[in-house]
């Protein structure tokens, strides 16, 4: 658990120190898997985080529903209620936006995940309240995507027993299938 904790505080100093290239490249593969209302989840960036916007910009252009994480508490699971582009977002716990508590909840085919650091298996470390680890969970048949700058990568994440793994990670340099 301690080296959970080092490991998450050295990741984010690197994160913040980080200065990307460009933005977070869409692979073909994403653009390929889209269809017209398929529900993708993403999410607004937080402080240093990678921004998953160039993939909404395509999956919006595929007429694709997107979703966005709701957070109550660090307890709590997260819910994925409908972003419309045109409602105002709110202001959540954690410095988060997301979209009012009474928008339409969604089941996401495609969850494009934050994350603090990544293995090319695929294992992935979070912010430590387990939220993405129970919503892999809850929708086991979702494709799951690491949004994630390159300097997050590590060589081995060791995985916990509920932890579930990324099917692939997008950089502003790579396509990581795990
Ligand atoms: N942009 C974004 N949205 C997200 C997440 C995320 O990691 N990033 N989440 C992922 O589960 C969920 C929110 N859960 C969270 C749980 C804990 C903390 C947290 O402890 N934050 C630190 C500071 C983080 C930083 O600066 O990078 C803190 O408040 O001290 C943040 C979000 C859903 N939405
Ligand atoms: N499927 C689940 N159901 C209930 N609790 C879970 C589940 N998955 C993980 N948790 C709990 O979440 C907590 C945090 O897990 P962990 O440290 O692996 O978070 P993380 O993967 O780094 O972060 P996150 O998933 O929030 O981005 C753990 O205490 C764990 O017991």
């Amino acid at each position: 658990m301690n080296d959970k904790l080092a490991l998450r505080a050295r990741l984010r100093a690197t994160r913040d120190g980080f200065v990307p290239a460009g933005a977070i490249r869409v692979p073909d593969a994403f653009a390929a898997r889209l269809t017209p209302g398929l529900i993708v989840a993403a999410y607004i960036p937080i402080g240093s985080e990678a921004d998953p916007a160039p993939f909404v910009t395509v999956a919006r252009a595929a007429r694709c529903r997107i979703a966005l994480p709701h957070v109550t508490t660090r307890a709590a699971p997260i819910r994925f209620l409908a972003w419309d582009d045109e409602t105002p977002l709110e202001h959540g716990p954690f410095g988060l936006r997301q979209p009012a508590a009474d928008a339409p909840e969604l089941a996401p085919a495609v969850i494009l995940t934050p994350l603090l650091g990544f293995d090319a298996a695929g294992n992935r470390l979070g912010q430590g309240a387990g939220h993405y680890d129970r919503a892999f969970a809850a929708h086991p048949h979702a494709w799951r995507i690491g949004i994630a700058w390159s300097v997050q990568r590590v060589d081995r994440l060791i995985p916990d027993s509920w932890d579930v793994p990324l099917h692939a990670i997008a950089t502003e340099s790579d396509w990581i299938i795990a």
